[in-house]
């Protein structure tokens, strides 16, 4: 991963995320995340509790993906199948498998929704428009139904210390702001797809309520 943040980058990355029979990748959809992990750190310590959960999650993945059984988490088709068949997911509550990749992932799921409401509130909004808002709007949309009180708190507060919507599109190194919301309506029908590609795929495998 290079050091400096590049939207072009996560663009990049989700779509090497989807394979020519919309399978999704899993080494391509863990390295959209390190990207913008990357660009957290860059917004500064208050965000460092959000992406340490992140990078852990992503630990859980790669772990895997180089494991013994790696060749089953290639895709996040492949990872569902051979968990499922072989009794690798705790479905109703935590016990034997706290962390499979389908418990894991699914995380990471719910999170590509807050930021493809995001980014879509950022690619539409005007020069005024304050990033706090635009990110608590799509994280009480998405996230927060999935988060206890004290981490709704928590984010909270976190989102008061964003930087404006000029630094932000600044730090998305895509060029000026009009080349920035360009490459914004570039990359949210990528990340829509993958999205609900795993959405689906969840939904029939009853994995969207996974402890
Ligand atoms: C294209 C560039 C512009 C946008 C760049 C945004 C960069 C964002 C990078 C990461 C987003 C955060 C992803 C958060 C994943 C959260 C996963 C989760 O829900 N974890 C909780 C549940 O896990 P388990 O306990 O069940 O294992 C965990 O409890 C949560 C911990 C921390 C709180 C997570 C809050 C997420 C808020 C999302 C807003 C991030 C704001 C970033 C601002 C740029």
């Amino acid at each position: 991963m290079a050091d400096t943040f590049s939207l072009q980058r996560v663009l990049e990355t989700f779509r090497s995320s989807l394979s020519e029979n919309k399978e999704v990748y899993i080494k391509y959809y863990i390295s959209g995340w390190k990207e913008l992990v990357s660009f957290m750190n860059s917004l500064g310590n208050v965000f460092s509790f959000i992406s340490k959960d992140v990078v852990c999650k992503i630990q859980i993945l790669e772990n895997f993906l180089s494991g013994e059984n790696g060749s089953h988490y290639v895709t996040i088709q492949s990872m569902v199948k051979y968990e499922l068949e072989n009794d690798l997911v705790d479905l109703t509550k935590r016990s034997s498998h706290p962390e499979s990749g389908c418990r894991t992932l699914l995380r990471l799921h719910r999170a590509l929704r807050w930021l493809e409401l995001f980014l879509e509130k950022l690619r539409t909004s005007s020069e005024d428009s304050k990033t706090s808002v635009m990110c608590s709007d799509a994280y009480n949309e998405s996230l927060a139904h999935h988060h206890p009180w004290l981490i709704r708190k928590a984010v909270g507060v976190a989102f008061c210390a964003l930087p404006g919507r000029n630094t932000f599109f600044d730090v998305m190194n895509a060029g000026d702001h009009t080349q920035v919301v360009a490459l914004l309506g570039e990359s949210l029908p990528l990340i829509s797809e993958v999205y609900q590609i795993t959405e689906d795929l969840y939904a029939k495998n009853n994995l969207l309520e996974l402890p």
